[in-house]
C-alpha cells in the first residue's frame, strides 16, 4: 500500500477542517471513494444520476427511485424567461464560468431558496438545469438561435448537454463518456471549491450564494479551469516528440504544467486511468493520430522528470475535444456534476453545522503610532 502524501505547510494542507461521510481521497496514496463505493466500479457500474442521487440521499436508488429521479431531474430543463433574458445580454467573448456563476446566482433571485426545508427542490433545480443554462447561453451568443432546453428525447445529464451543445442527441459512446465524465467529477471531499461552498454554507446563508461561491472557486486553473488549461497546452503541439521537448523547456522555466500533479494524492490520481480508458476509445472513433500521442508523452515525461502524475483534467481534455466540446465549456461541465457533491456538503454542514471561521497567524506590526493625514510621507 502506497504511503499518504507527506501533507504540511501552507494552504492549510494536512489539516482536517471537519467531518464527512461523503467522500474518501487519497487514503491509500492512491484511492477515492464516494460513501464508500470505489470509483472505479461506479465508473464502471453506474448512471450519473444513481451517484449523484447516493451522494444527496446517502444510498443507491433501487429501479423506481432511479427512474423517477431522472424523471424528476428532466422535469428541471426548462428555464424561466427572466434567466434566459439575463443569459442573452452576456457576451459571445465572456468567460462560460462566468456565465455559470451569473446563471446560478440569477437562479437564486428568482427561485430563492426561503426555507432549509426545500434543500432538496433546489438542488435538483440546479442538477437538472446547468446544463440548459450553459447551452443556452452558448447557442444564443455563438449561434444566435433560441434553444427549447427540455430535450425530452433524452434521459441522462451528460446527453442532454450534447444534445444542447449540438442539436441532435449524442451516439451511445459519447453520452457513455459523458457519464463517466460526470461521475469522476462529482464528488472530491475538501477540495477548494467544495471547502468555499461549505464555508459559504456554515454561516447560514441560501444555497444559490453557496454554489455561485464554488462555481467561482472551480473557475481557477489550479483546480477546475486546469481542464481548458491543458487542452490550450496540448493543442499546439504536433508531434509527441515537439510535445516532450515543449515540457522539458516548461520545466527548466520552472512553468506549471497544467493537469499534473495535486493537493492530497502522492502517486496517482485514481480518475486518470478512468478517463484515459475512453479518451484513447474516443481517439481511435476520430483517428486521432496527433493529441492523444502527444497526451501520453506528456504523462511520460512528467512522471520521468518530477514524479508527477496526471490528475483528472489531463486526459478529460482530450476526451471533451474528441467529442467536439468547445475547449470553453470543459469547467461548466465540471459544474454541472460538481454541483451534486458541492450539495451534497451543503446538506452536510447544516446538519451539523457551526460557523468555520479558523485563526490566522499574526504578521504584522505589533503597535502603530496614528500619524495626522497632513504629517504623512
Ligand atoms: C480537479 C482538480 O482540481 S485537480 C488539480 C488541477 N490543477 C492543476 O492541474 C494545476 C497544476 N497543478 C498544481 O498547480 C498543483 O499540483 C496543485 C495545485 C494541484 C497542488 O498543489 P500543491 O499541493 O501545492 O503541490 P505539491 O505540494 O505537490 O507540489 C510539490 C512540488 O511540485 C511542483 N508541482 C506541483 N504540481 C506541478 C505541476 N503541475 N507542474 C510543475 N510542477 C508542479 C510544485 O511547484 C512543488 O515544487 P517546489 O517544491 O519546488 O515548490
Ligand atoms: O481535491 C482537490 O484538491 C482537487 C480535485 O481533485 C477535485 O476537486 O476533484
Amino acid at each position: 500500500m502506497a504511503e499518504a502524501k507527506q501533507l504540511s505547510g501552507a494552504g492549510l494542507r494536512g489539516q482536517s477542517a471537519g467531518a464527512t461521510a461523503l467522500c474518501t481521497v487519497g487514503q491509500s496514496g492512491a484511492g477515492l471513494t464516494y460513501r464508500g463505493y470505489d470509483i472505479s466500479e461506479l465508473a464502471d457500474k453506474a448512471q450519473f444520476e444513481e451517484v449523484a442521487y447516493l451522494l444527496l440521499y446517502g444510498k443507491l436508488p433501487n429501479r423506481a427511485e432511479l427512474d423517477a429521479y431522472i424523471a424528476r431531474l428532466k422535469s428541471f430543463r426548462d428555464l424561466p424567461q427572466a434567466l434566459k433574458t439575463v443569459l442573452e445580454q452576456i457576451p459571445a467573448d465572456a468567460h462560460p464560468m462566468d456565465v455559470m456563476r451569473t446563471g446560478c446566482s440569477m437562479l437564486g433571485n428568482l427561485e430563492t431558496e426561503l426555507d432549509f426545508a426545500d434543500q432538496h427542490d433546489h438542488i435538483d433545480r440546479m442538477l437538472g438545469s446547468f446544463p440548459s443554462i450553459i447551452c443556452y447561453w452558448y447557442r444564443y451568443s455563438h449561434d444566435g438561435v433560441r434553444i427549447d432546453t427540455a430535450a425530452p428525447e433524452v434521459d441522462s445529464i451528460g446527453g442532454h448537454f450534447l444534445t444542447l451543445l449540438r442539436g441532435e442527441k449524442p451516439n451511445e459512446l459519447h453520452e457513455r463518456v459523458m457519464n463517466v465524465s460526470l461521475i469522476l467529477y462529482a464528488e472530491h471531499e475538501f477540495n477548494a471549491s467544495t471547502f468555499a461552498a461549505r464555508v459559504c454554507a456554515s454561516t447560514l446563508s441560501d444555497i444559490h450564494s453557496s454554489v455561485t461561491a464554488a462555481i467561482g472557486t472551480l473557475r481557477g486553473p489550479l483546480h477546475g479551469g486546469a481542464n481548458e488549461a491543458a487542452m490550450e497546452m496540448i493543442e499546439n503541439w504536433t508531434s509527441a516528440d515537439e510535445a516532450e521537448r515543449e515540457i522539458m523547456g516548461k520545466l527548466a522555466r520552472k512553468e506549471k504544467i497544467m493537469g499534473f500533479g495535486h493537493a492530497i494524492y502522492r502517486e496517482s490520481d485514481p480518475r486518470n486511468a478512468l478517463i484515459k480508458k475512453w479518451s484513447k476509445l474516443l481517439a481511435e472513433e476520430v483517428g486521432d493520430t496527433v493529441l492523444y500521442p502527444v497526451s501520453e508523452r506528456c504523462e511520460a515525461v512528467m512522471w520521468r522528470e518530477k514524479k508527477l502524475f496526471c490528475n483528472a483534467d489531463f486526459f478529460h481534455a482530450s476526451a471533451y475535444h474528441f467529442m467536439g466540446i468547445p475547449t470553453k465549456l470543459f469547467t461548466p461541465i465540471f459544474v454541472c456534476s460538481r454541483v451534486s457533491g458541492w450539495t451534497a456538503h451543503i446538506i452536510e454542514q447544516r446538519a451539523n453545522n457551526r460557523i468555520i471561521r479558523p485563526s490566522a497567524d499574526y504578521t504584522g506590526p505589533d503597535h502603530a503610532d496614528w500619524i495626522a493625514i497632513e504629517d504623512r510621507a
